[in-house]
Order: structure tokens, then sequence, then C-alpha cells
């Protein structure tokens, strides 16, 4: 479906429906020529000279001037419990807008702001989802219809969403695109359709904040559940990096090895977009001979992909990065068909350097400068209804800085 049978496989029209009122004809919602083009246009604003050019320094900056301090303003402190995932949404908010867009919406400031646009978002998200789980589409539409419950707040906070992306862009505008590198810039300098450069801005919106941050929540909270992982990344940071040097290069990412396969191993327990579906558009016979007929719904499921005990042996279970290593101790990548987490084939992820820049960097700084104790003893996260995975209730943390940290 991912490799040889790509074009029989689209979005297909069930699933651009359920979505067109959040994402309308954004990268995530088309096929054809909408979608090449959208391709085209993000793959030079997404390729590995920008992240090392702007990205890079954009993450430190987010990480070393707002979530250290974040983090700091609460350390030690008994009623000082943050919800670490909230944190690193707002954390990869900041990250995708000033990347994407050119312009900082300071979500991470240490007040925390409360921002409408998030809430609207994550609303949207949740009730696009639940669309799809309703027993017939006509459920759905005919609630919209009558502008009624979840509809209409759906309704609403479109319109929110609407009103901020608009802002987003006129902003934009006012400052002017056309000498700068943003994803944006590059797209207004072809689109002139409001609402299609309002599609693309929560296409990227979507793809870049909510995705980031599941693959952070899910990461920290294992790394409370297997401390001798984050040792392990830590020892590892000391000998490529220098002790308790941080990462000052792009390039620097390339020897760490052991994290990688720490964050690599984290998103097979616990992706980020959980499940993807696709409809056949003629009938085809897949490899193992299922008769799939026109129409149908086919769906990869990364997360029961990871649980497989025939792709990833009798401990698939278990959180061990050490099953992504080669014997001298670097990373061996798998194959995408059989990790799918970004997707694989044709429609592969296009922010997946951004992601893993911005998971490893985190992930350094956190743990060299921080003990976190989750504040929930669930054994397994439970995970509330939206197009990435978000653990429902959150991911409660008391935090406590290790000292002395020496800074580099
Ligand atoms: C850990 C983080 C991430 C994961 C697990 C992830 C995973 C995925 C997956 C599974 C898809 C396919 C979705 C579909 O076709 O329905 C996808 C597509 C995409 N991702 Fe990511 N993603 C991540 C982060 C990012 C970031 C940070 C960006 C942007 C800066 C990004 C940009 C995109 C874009 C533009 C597409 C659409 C590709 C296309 O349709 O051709 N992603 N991603």
């Amino acid at each position: 479906m991912l490799k040889t049978r790509f074009d029989n496989y689209p979005k297909g029209k069930p699933f651009s429906t359920i979505l067109g009122d959040f994402l309308g004809r954004g990268i995530f919602n088309v096929d054809g020529d909408l979608w090449k083009f959208q391709r085209k246009m993000a793959s030079l604003e997404l390729d590995k000279f920008s992240i090392r050019a702007y990205a890079f320094e954009i993450v430190r900056y987010e990480i070393g001037d707002r979530l250290i301090p974040l983090l700091s303003s609460v350390s030690g402190k008994e009623d000082g419990v943050l919800d670490l995932q909230d944190v690193f949404r707002r954390f990869s908010f900041d990250c995708i807008c000033r990347f994407s867009f050119g312009l900082d919406p300071r979500c991470l400031e240490i007040t925390l702001p409360m921002s409408d646009f998030a809430y609207a978002f994550d609303l949207a998200s949740k009730l696009s989802a639940e669309r799809a789980m309703t027993v017939s589409p006509l459920v759905w539409k005919i609630k919209r219809k009558l502008n009624l419950g979840t509809e209409k707040k759906m309704k609403e906070a479109i319109k929110l969403i609407n009103i901020l992306a608009q802002e987003v862009i006129r902003q934009r505008r006012k400052m002017g695109f056309l000498s700068h590198k943003d994803l944006l810039s590059r797209f207004m300098h072809t689109v002139t359709d409001e609402t299609y450069l309002r599609d693309i801005v929560i296409s990227f919106l979507l793809a870049g904040r909510d995705t980031v941050a599941s693959a952070l929540t899910s990461f920290f909270w294992l790394l409370a559940k297997y401390p001798q992982v984050g040792s392990a990344i830590l020892e590892e940071a000391d000998s490529v990096l220098g002790p308790n040097q941080e990462l000052r290069s792009y390039e620097q990412m390339g020897d760490l090895h052991y994290l990688q396969a720490a964050v690599y191993e984290s998103m097979r327990l616990y992706p980020p977009i959980q499940f993807d579906s696709k409809f056949c558009e003629k009938d085809d016979i897949l490899p193992d001979g299922t008769l799939v007929r026109r129409g149908t719904r086919v769906t990869y499921h990364p997360y029961a992909m990871g649980r497989i005990e025939e792709l990833w042996g009798q401990d698939c279970l278990e959180f061990r990065p050490e099953r992504w290593l080669r014997d001298d101790g670097t990373f061996f990548p798998e194959n995408p068909y059989k990790y799918p987490v970004f997707q694989a084939g044709l429609r592969v992820c296009l922010g997946k350097d951004m992601a893993l820049l911005e998971l490893k960097c985190v992930a350094i700084s956190l743990l060299r400068r921080f003990q976190i104790h989750l504040m929930t003893s669930c054994h397994t996260p439970r995970f509330s209804p939206g197009l990435t995975a978000t653990f429902s209730g959150g991911l409660p943390v008391l935090v406590r800085e290790k000292e002395p940290y020496q800074s580099s």
C-alpha cells in the first residue's frame, strides 16, 4: 500500500470530508497536484541544510531561554507540579511557528500564557477524530447542518482558528515576505488564495506541534520508568560532547548513536501517529493474498506493528534501545516499512530531521539538569481521541534541579 501501489491508495474522499473543515486543502488532506505542489515547496524548506542553518538555532534558543528557565522556576517546589505534555506542546508550537512562519508566539514564556489558538486547535483536532468514530458519517453531517452539540463547538473552534491563521498571514505580509526564507513566505510568493494559505498554515502547525510534543511526552514518561536509559544517554553525551557539554552543532548529533536508538525505540512503542488510513481506488490483492475491494479503507498501524513479536522479537513490549545498535555500538536504521512511524515511501514525513533535532536537544538538556518525577503511577498511558497520540490527563511531574550544574 505504501511501497508498490502508492497511486492506488490515496487519502480518499471519506477522510478528506471528515477533516475538510479543519485542514481544508492542506497537505495532509489532499492527493494529486495539490499534494505534489505543497510537498515540493515544503521539501525545499525542510531539507537538511535549512534544519542545520535555521532550526538548530531556534531549538537551542527555545530550550536555553525558555524551557530550562521554566523548569528551574518550579524546581524543588512541592506545589510546582508541571504538566510536561502542555510544556512540550508550547515548546513545539513556538519552534514550528518560528521556523515555518518566522513569527514567535511566545507560548513557552515563564508565565505560561493561555492561548485561545492552541485551545481551539486541540478542540478541532479532537472533534475531527471523533467524527471518524461515529457509526455513520450521516450522524455528524446532520449535526453539522443543524449546528448542534459537538458540531457547534467545532464550528466555533474553526472560526477562531481561521481568525488567528489569517492574523499570522497578515503579520507575515506586513513584515514583508520577499526576502524571507521561512515556509510561509515561500508559499506566499506563489499562492494568493487566502483560504488556501490558511490551510497550509494549519497543516504545518499540526504537523510540527502535536507530533513532536507527543513524542517528547512518551519519551520522558519512558525515561522516568527506565532511569538506566537516561543515565546511558548522558554517559554517551559526556564522552562525545565532553563532560556536561551541550550540543554545539547539528553535526555532533550524528555521533550520538545511543540517543538516536533511544528516541527510535520510544516511538516504536509510542508512535505519535498511531494509525493512518488510505482508501483503495481499484480492486487490489495484498502480498498475503487478501483481496481489497475498491473503496475499502486500509489502515497501517504503527502502534500495533511496534508490538508484533514476529517483527521485534519476544521482548517487543520492553523499552530496549540496544535493539537498534549494531555490535560496534552504531545505530542501525530499520526498514521504514517495518517501522512506519514517519510513514514510508513517497509520502514519508518531511519533518523527520526537524523532529529528531528537537527530541534529541530537549532530551540531553533536560536530563543533564533535572530529575523528573512522575506524579502518576499508571503502568500504561491512556490516550484521548485526537489526530495525534495525547496522554489523557497530561503528564504531571515534579522537577528537581540537579546540582551543581556546570554550564558550558
Ligand atoms: C516525531 C515527530 C513526527 C512524526 C512521528 C511524524 C509522522 C508523520 C507521519 C506518519 C506522516 C504521514 C501522515 C499522513 O500522510 O497522513 C507525516 C507527514 C508529514 N509530516 Fe511529519 N511527523 C513528525 C514531525 C513533523 C514535523 C516537525 C514536521 C514539520 C516541520 C512534519 C511535517 C510533515 C509533513 C509536511 C507531512 C506531509 C507529507 C506528505 O503528505 O507528503 N512532521 N509525518
